[in-house]
C-alpha cells in the first residue's frame, strides 16, 4: 500500500491558483511523479501545485517544501503556495504552530521567508530574481535579457516576439502586448513552454502594462497549462516591466484569479508578494488512487 494512502491533505486556492497541501514532516516518505499524477487526477484533489511539508533541513527554518506540478515534475518556486502553507502551518489546527507572525519555509530554490498580514493574507518574500542567461536558464548566451531572441509565428509577422526572461526560483518569459486576450494563450503556450531556448522549460506569460503600478497578466504555467494565477509569474512580470521602465518597482498584478500586490525592494533587490490564501476542504487520499502504480524502488 502507498505510504500515500489515506494521508489527510488540504485543498486550498491562491486567487484561484489550486493548491492542495500535504504535511509529510516526521516521515521519509518521498511523493513520487506518478503518485502526484495519481492525485492530480481526482477531483477532491486536484491541483495546479502539490506543495509538501517535509522536516526543515536547516536550523531556523520552520519546513522543507517540495512542489509538484500537475505532470508530476517539480518547480523550485511557488508563490500562490508558499501562501498556502503559510497559512496551514499558522491555522491548521493539525499542523499548527498557531500565533506564529513569520516563518521561513525552504525549496531547492532558496529560502523564502513569510509574514503574516492578517488572517488570510500573507506576503512572501521570494527572494531576489536571477537575471543572467544561463540562470534562467536560456540555451544561448543572450548579454541583455529584457529582449530575449525567441517568435512565433511568421517569420516576417510573429505573433508573439522578443519576450524578457526572469528566474524567480523558476523560469519566467514575459511578452508584453497590448491586450492579453487578443492571444490564444492555450495554443501558443506548450510551443514556448517547450522551445529548445528553455532547457528546463518555462512558465510563460502575457502581460499588459495598465499604468506605472498596474499590469494585467495571463499565465500558461510549465507542467500545469493556464492557470488562474500564478504568484512567481507576477514577480517576474513585475522585474521585467520595471527593468523596462514601463513601471516602477512596486505595482498591483491584476490576473484572471484576483490582485497581487509585488514589490522590489531596492534595498537588497528581494521581490516581496502580497496576496490572499482560502482554504476549500480537507480530505484523505483514497488508496484506490495508488494501485496500479509501481512499488518504489
Ligand atoms: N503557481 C505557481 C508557480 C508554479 C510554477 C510551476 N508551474 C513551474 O515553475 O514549473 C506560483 O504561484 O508561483
Amino acid at each position: 500500500m502507498s505510504p500515500l494512502a489515506n494521508r489527510r491533505f488540504l485543498k486550498m486556492n491562491g486567487l484561484g491558483n489550486e493548491i492542495v497541501v500535504l504535511d509529510l514532516r516526521g516521515t521519509d516518505v518521498r511523493v513520487r511523479p506518478e503518485e502526484a499524477r495519481a492525485i492530480a487526477g481526482n477531483a477532491l484533489s486536484r491541483f495546479d501545485q502539490l506543495m509538501v511539508l517535509h522536516d526543515p533541513s536547516l536550523a531556523g527554518v520552520d519546513a522543507d517544501m517540495r512542489i509538484y506540478n500537475t505532470d508530476g515534475s517539480e518547480s523550485g518556486a511557488c508563490g500562490n503556495g508558499t501562501r498556502c502553507v503559510a497559512w496551514a502551518l499558522v491555522a491548521d489546527p493539525e499542523m499548527g504552530m498557531p500565533g506564529s507572525e513569520t516563518l521561513t519555509l525552504r525549496t531547492r530554490a532558496g529560502l523564502l521567508p513569510v509574514v503574516v498580514e492578517g488572517e488570510r493574507v500573507f506576503t512572501v518574500d521570494m527572494g531576489a530574481p536571477k537575471l543572467a542567461w544561463q540562470d534562467i536558464p536560456l540555451r544561448d548566451p543572450f548579454p541583455d535579457t529584457r529582449y530575449i531572441e525567441l517568435q512565433i509565428g511568421p517569420i516576417d509577422a510573429p505573433i508573439l516576439h522578443s519576450p524578457a526572461a526572469v528566474n524567480m526560483g523558476n523560469p519566467h518569459a514575459i511578452f508584453f502586448v497590448d491586450d492579453v486576450d487578443a492571444y490564444d494563450l492555450p495554443r501558443i503556450g506548450p510551443l514556448l513552454e517547450n522551445h529548445p531556448i528553455f532547457p528546463e522549460r518555462a512558465n510563460i506569460s502575457l502581460a499588459q502594462v495598465l499604468s506605472r503600478t498596474r499590469i494585467r497578466l495571463r499565465v500558461w504555467e510549465r507542467g500545469v497549462g493556464i492557470t488562474q494565477a500564478c504568484g512567481s509569474a507576477a514577480c517576474a512580470a513585475l522585474v521585467a516591466a520595471a527593468r523596462k521602465a514601463l513601471t516602477g518597482r512596486e505595482a498591483t498584478v491584476a490576473l484572471p484569479g484576483g490582485e497581487l500586490t509585488i514589490r522590489w525592494r531596492e534595498r537588497d533587490d528581494h521581490v516581496l508578494m502580497t496576496g490572499p490564501v482560502a482554504l476549500e476542504h480537507e480530505g484523505r487520499f483514497d488508496p484506490a488512487l495508488f494501485t496500479g502504480l509501481a512499488e518504489p524502488a
